[in-house]
């Protein structure tokens, strides 16, 4: 009999837990996207003594895909198993290396099922699938549309009022360090923001951080196509993101409540209004990361404070307080921590009083001159970036960082 539930099973063994589990989050959401097809959770009793039929099989798949809620990373894990049990049978295929963390834990799901006969497994999917979509749907149903309209994102917090839209990055555990995810969800909160009657947009962050910047896991979260793949879709990501920024057409104010690294600080200089507490820090350890600039620092900084001070943060990555910063000219003012909130939010409450068309069409005559060359920076930093992070010296970083977490 083959082990029936991997739930309690331990199947991120590896020192880096945490990291793992990160990354299968990751991979579940593309998987749930419809990128792969996916899968379910093995149940013990069939709920037909038939069992389930081919074109029951198909239509569980596709109700997975157009599932409204994420159903957890257990869940997921388990559709994936019986997805190959059902079509493919027993694993059999050789076990996934240590660092290929995200193969590895599929692979095992799988492996789990032991002998399970294929015409179980199918069933056992759909019957899962039909579980997991009349519950979805039921949960569904009873949300008003304001949370539907904020079930649309999972990291970032958008709220509108008096006339201003802030977008709020939210994952203050991980000090809001950007996952792939959190990228595509701050693009559709700009494009939402640009379109919505708002005078202001701003974007600021929950929690004791403003960004410890990309999430380094991002790096780790390879496909089966390989690590170039990954890192020309990175590329395009980062590509759009940062264009994102540029062609944003309303005043965007970033309020920095608390330090931070790396793509939130560089994007800064897209912005046209950046708002620091003093306990807000600055710092682009590219670097330290094996990694260059980007978010169009390499033409942004050098005219904001000047070469030599943009060298020093780009190249050497000297982190600068929120004071250093406004002095540089990379923030616009600097308030007390204890007042910060209260006389930021009045302040901005004010400026979106100002006729609308007006700071519109302000920021769009001093933008639109640059905006080819920004676009053309862009695209430059994306593509040196795409070979940097294939670098060993990239690499050697990032598991520098993972290793010294899990205490390896
Ligand atoms: C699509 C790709 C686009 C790529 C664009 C490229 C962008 C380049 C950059 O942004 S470079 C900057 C990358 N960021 C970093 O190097 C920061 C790394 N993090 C840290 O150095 C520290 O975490 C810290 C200084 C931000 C905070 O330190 P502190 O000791 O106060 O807190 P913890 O380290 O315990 O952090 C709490 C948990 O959050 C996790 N975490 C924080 N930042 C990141 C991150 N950037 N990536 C991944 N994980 C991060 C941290 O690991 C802790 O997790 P845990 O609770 O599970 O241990």
């Amino acid at each position: 009999m083959p082990p029936q539930n991997s739930a309690h099973a331990p199947p991120f063994r590896v020192a880096m837990a945490g990291v793992v589990g990160r990354l299968i989050r990751c991979w579940c959401r593309r998987a749930v996207a419809g990128s792969l097809k996916v899968p379910a959770l093995q149940l013990h009793v069939s709920k037909t003594a038939m069992g389930a039929s081919q074109k029951d099989f198909e239509n569980a798949m596709n109700q997975v895909k157009l599932l409204k809620e994420d159903p957890g990373n257990e869940v997921k894990l388990k559709l994936y198993a019986l997805y190959k049990q059902a079509t493919e049978g027993p694993c059999n295929t050789p076990k996934p290396g240590v660092f290929d963390l995200i193969n590895k834990a599929k692979w095992e799901a799988w492996n789990a099922l032991g002998s399970l006969p294929k015409e179980t497994a199918r069933q056992n999917y759909v019957d899962l699938v039909s579980g997991l979509s009349s519950s979805s749907d039921s949960s569904s149903q009873a949300k008003p549309e304001a949370d539907r309209k904020q079930a649309e994102y999972e990291t970032v917090v958008m709220t509108s009022e008096d006339g201003i839209t802030k977008i709020m990055l939210n994952r203050p555990a991980k000090k809001n360090a950007l996952t792939e995810q959190m990228y595509q969800e701050i693009m559709l909160a700009l494009e939402a923001a640009s379109k919505d009657d708002s005078t202001i947009t701003v974007l600021t962050g929950n929690g004791d951080y403003y960004s410890s910047g990309n999430d380094l896991t991002n790096f780790t979260n390879i496909p089966p196509e390989g690590v170039e793949a990954k890192a020309k879709n990175s590329a395009i990501l980062l590509r759009n993101f940062v264009g994102s920024f540029i062609d944003f057409p309303k005043p965007l104010v970033a309020v920095v409540n608390g330090p931070a690294v790396g793509i939130s600080v560089t994007v800064l200089g897209l912005f046209d209004l950046v708002y620091a507490t003093d306990r807000a820090t600055f710092h682009t350890p590219f670097s330290h990361l094996g990694q260059t600039p980007e978010g169009c620092s390499s033409y942004t900084f050098p005219k904001i404070m000047g070469p030599a001070k943009a060298a020093e943060m780009l190249i050497f990555g000297k982190k600068l307080t929120a004071g250093e910063a406004y002095a540089q000219g990379l923030v616009t003012e600097v308030f007390p921590d204890s007042t910060f909130q209260k006389e930021v939010w009045t302040r901005l409450k004010a400026y979106s009083k100002l006729p609308q068309n007006a700071l519109r069409i302000s920021k769009q005559i001093i933008r639109s001159q640059e905006k080819e060359k920004l676009h053309a920076v862009n695209a430059k930093e994306s593509s040196i970036l795409q070979e940097r992070w294939l670098s060993s010296e990239c690499m050697n970083a990032i598991m520098n960082f993972f290793s010294q977490k899990a205490k390896l």
